[in-house]
């Protein structure tokens, strides 16, 4: 009883940290009111959307367009009244939010979606010395971590995976499964059409020996001054679902343990247009939502469309961007709330699927791979807030003998669905947590102080207000609060190369940098 007792005093006690108020948020604040926490602080910089409130139970209708952090805080007082909650509705990045403000509080919890902030509350919590609960899901999978300095790896010890890529050639030539279908649909046809025209560009498949395609594919996505927003669509779709597939199979090798994909040309799916010829077009509408699915009258975005009606979405979505979205051209890059675009990469990945048979998909399956969605599970946010309101009642007993890294898992292993490891010790070589050196090859006679502070110390090293010391004299900082002249000396250093600063960095120097407090 005595360990109940003394747990239940150091919850009492605690002041704790909230980042975040969104799915997982949600459920922490509610798990922690219930647990008996009494001085909660939460930061959240966003507002109510629509679309949280399938499972950001907090949040109501009329709560739409609301601070989260202020919404989710009068929640909660209405089932306990009498525990403080102190809403903060702002980025976790803005400067009042410094090491003094988290140095206030026993622990902090994070419950936020991108890695950008994350790697921002570790380093605060680094710099605090407060230890950090952090966790993420990602559909039926889950995670809590406890981050202890000088006890556990912190956030940055690992590098973290990068986003999954294909080879260049999978997605030009030889695609074998729907999502190659739409990276290519997406990041070349889509990007070579709306986006930008000096960007690089693989899309043009030639055969090995690349005389014959090269003046075939030269002004192919130019459009001819006499053809009209459907005659161009049909060329497009004549080249890159039929020509270039008849170029790529030329090329005997690529096909020899593969299934040789089928060309497709228009005249063959639909031979009749679906505009008239030289219809009058309204130029410029000022409608903020042209669907190709509406022109056409298909309705639900879960249907599997044929061939044909891909075709056909594919020729009207490239239609309407020319003639509604014109000034859209040239700058666009694909956007997964952006219907028409979701619509055009559909229909492109569903024929060139349908050409190497792979099986077609719908617009909703589409639109999830494309923009990378997983869709949130509730229940999972459940599971990892109490998670991480227990690893939280640890911290505060110092009880890190018993902290532990706890998966939650999409099927259970040996019966269990949680699955809790040790925490790992620190990285040594870590650059966030430890003093290890880094060593830096630069050419200090041709690099600039402002291409360092940018593109290592900001850019690679994260650090958003760095100071830089070589010895014991200042060589940069960063700070709104700076002294005049202080500040014009080191915007005049920025443009000095690294060897002809005041004090010069050459061969061998050693540099220190940290946060500014
Ligand atoms: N730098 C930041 N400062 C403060 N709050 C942040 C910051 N970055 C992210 N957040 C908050 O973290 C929360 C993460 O919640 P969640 O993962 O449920 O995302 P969401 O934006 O609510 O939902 P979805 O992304 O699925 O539409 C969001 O409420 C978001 O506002
Ligand atoms: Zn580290």
């Amino acid at each position: 009883m005595a360990s109940l007792d003394s747990q239940t005093e150091a919850i009492k006690r605690a002041k704790v940290l909230m980042v975040g108020a969104g799915g997982i948020g949600c459920e922490l604040l509610k798990t922690l009111a219930l647990s008996g926490f009494q001085d909660i602080h939460i930061i959240d910089m966003d507002t109510i959307e629509v679309s949280n409130l399938n499972r950001q139970f907090l949040f109501r209708q009329t709560h739409v367009g609301q601070s989260k952090a202020k919404v989710a805080r009068d929640a909660v007082l209405k089932f306990r009244p009498h525990i403080n909650i102190t809403p903060y509705h702002a980025n976790v990045k803005d400067p009042e939010f410094n090491v003094e403000f988290f140095k206030q509080f026993n622990v902090v919890l994070n419950g936020l979606d991108n890695l950008d902030a994350r790697r921002h509350v570790n380093r605060l919590c680094l710099a605090a010395e407060v230890p950090l609960v952090e966790s993420g899901t990602t559909g039926f999978l889950g995670q809590v971590t406890v981050h202890a300095k000088g006890k556990t790896e912190c956030y940055e010890c690992q590098p973290k995976p990068t986003p999954k890529t294909y080879p260049v050639c999978t997605i030009t030539s030889t695609p074998s499964k729907f999502v190659h279908c739409i990276v290519w649909a997406k990041d070349l046809l889509f990007a070579k059409l709306f986006g930008d025209k000096n960007q690089g560009n693989d899309l043009n498949v030639r055969s090995s020996d690349g005389a014959d395609s090269s003046k075939h594919t030269e002004d192919v996505f130019e459009r001819n001054l006499d053809e009209d927003s459907e005659q161009y669509a049909r060329k497009i779709y004549d080249h890159v679902f039929g020509y270039n597939t008849e170029v790529a199979l030329a090329n005997e090798e690529t096909w020899k343990n593969r299934n040789r994909p089928r060309p497709i040309y228009i005249s063959d799916v639909l031979p009749d247009r679906i505009t008239k010829k030289n219809a009058k077009v309204e130029n410029g509408s000022t409608e903020s939502a042209v669907s190709a699915m509406s022109s056409l009258g298909l309705k639900n975005p879960q249907d599997v469309w044929s061939l044909v009606e891909n075709t056909k979405i594919f020729l009207e979505a490239l239609r309407l961007f020319i003639v509604k979205r014109t000034e859209d051209i040239g700058n666009l890059t694909f956007d997964k709330d952006d219907q028409l675009a979701v619509e055009f990469v559909t229909a492109a990945a569903n024929i060139r699927a349908s050409s190497f048979g792979i099986p077609l998909h719908s617009l909703f399956e589409a639109k999830g791979i494309a923009g990378n969605i997983v869709h949130a599970v509730a229940t999972t946010n459940a599971i990892i807030a109490g998670l991480i309101v227990i690893e939280a009642i640890k911290v505060l007993r110092n009880d890190f003998h018993n902290y532990r890294m706890t998966y939650c898992l999409e099927h259970p292993s040996r019966k269990m669905l949680l699955m809790p490891v040790e925490p790992f010790e620190p990285n040594k070589s870590c650059y966030v947590c430890s003093e290890t050196p880094l060593l830096l090859e630069v050419n200090t006679s041709t690099s600039k102080l402002r291409d360092f502070v940018e593109k290592i110390v900001k850019n690679k090293l994260g650090m958003s207000s760095p100071l830089i010391m070589h010895g014991s004299n200042l060589i940069f900082e960063v700070g709104d609060d700076l002294e005049e002249d202080v500040a014009a000396n080191y915007a005049l250093n920025l443009d000095k190369v690294l060897a002809e600063l005041p004090t010069p960095v050459t061969n061998g120097t050693m540099l220190k940098t940290q946060r500014r407090i």
